[in-house]
């Protein structure tokens, strides 16, 4: 387990998540230094979702706690400003153009007029999106809706961003797009929480990698270090993933954690309780 780091970006402890009689995670703790871009990887239902929620400050945990830039978790006026989400399902208005959504959260963030509309235009260019900026996002295609759902999670220049599968389903060029912005952002020094299930993807801009199985992190360390020790398996990071997901006593080196170097919304709706439904 990762040691309190009073410097991490995201600074998590001990945390349990219990639905009914469902243990969705147990005693996960992650400790992200700033600047990291961390590849956040799991199975479907591992608890990806659930982990991401609570770090946001979006569901409660059943116990533990978070740290978010040194801010706890439960001040949600505090954390608002610092953080951005991209969830798996962005909340996009399907009557809003691109330029009417991103000028509508810039209201709710807050962000002075001036600095707002430069943001969006640039924003708007770099990701292709200017021709089509006064069209209705119902009319968007799915790469055009990613797009502008991830620079309205960004638009803010959060510390610290939360990305759930934020490729999945675009072309080559949009996912490209998508990729070289995180990266950008991190040598900026964001702190970059990216979910997914694309390898690939983790493989070229993650620092970090922390696997999910069955609510518990199983692996954790570099890219690198986690292909090595799959190194019988093959090496590949497929390898190691599955090699630490597989739910048998193998796993990478008899199931050992990998040691770590790490040490590991864009509109923020009120906490749900305990039980919440999302
Ligand atoms: N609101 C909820 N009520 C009850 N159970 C839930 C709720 N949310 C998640 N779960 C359960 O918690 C577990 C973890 O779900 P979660 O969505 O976090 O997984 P995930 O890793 O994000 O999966 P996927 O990759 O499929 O998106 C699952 O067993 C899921 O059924």
């Amino acid at each position: 387990m990762p040691s309190a780091n009073t410097d991490a970006a995201i600074q998590a402890t001990g945390l349990r998540k219990v639905y009914g009689s469902a243990v969705a995670l147990d005693d996960v703790s992650l400790s992200i230094p700033s600047g990291t871009v961390y590849g956040f990887l799991g199975p479907n239902g591992a608890g990806k979702t659930t982990t991401m929620r609570i770090l946001t400050g979006l569901t409660r945990p059943t116990d533990g706690s978070v740290r978010i830039a040194g801010t706890d978790v439960r001040d949600r006026r505090a954390l608002a400003p610092r953080v951005g989400y991209l969830p798996e399902t962005p909340p996009l208005y399907d009557e809003f153009s691109a330029r009417e959504q991103l000028d509508y959260v810039a209201d709710l963030r807050d962000i002075p007029q001036s600095t707002a509309q430069e943001r969006i235009e640039r924003y708007l260019s770099e990701f292709e999106l200017r021709e089509d900026a006064d069209k209705r996002i119902d009319a968007y295609s799915k790469g055009m809706k990613q797009k502008t759902a991830f620079v309205q999670a960004v638009l803010h220049e959060p510390d610290v961003l939360f990305l759930d599968e934020p490729t999945a389903g675009l072309d080559p060029r949009a996912a490209r797009r998508i990729r070289e912005s995180i990266a950008a952002f991190a040598d900026e020094g964001t702190t970059v929480f990216l979910s997914t299930h694309i390898l690939p993807v983790v493989e070229a801009v993650a620092d970090e990698v922390g696997v999910l199985f069955d609510g518990r992190v199983v692996a954790e360390g570099t890219p690198a270090e986690l292909r090595e020790r799959a190194e019988g398996e093959g090496g590949s990071l497929e390898d190691a993933f599955l090699a630490v997901t597989s739910g048998g006593a193998e796993g990478l080196g008899s199931g050992e954690t990998v040691e770590s170097t790490a040490g590991a919304s864009a509109s923020p709706a009120a906490p749900d309780a305990s039980n919440d439904s999302r």
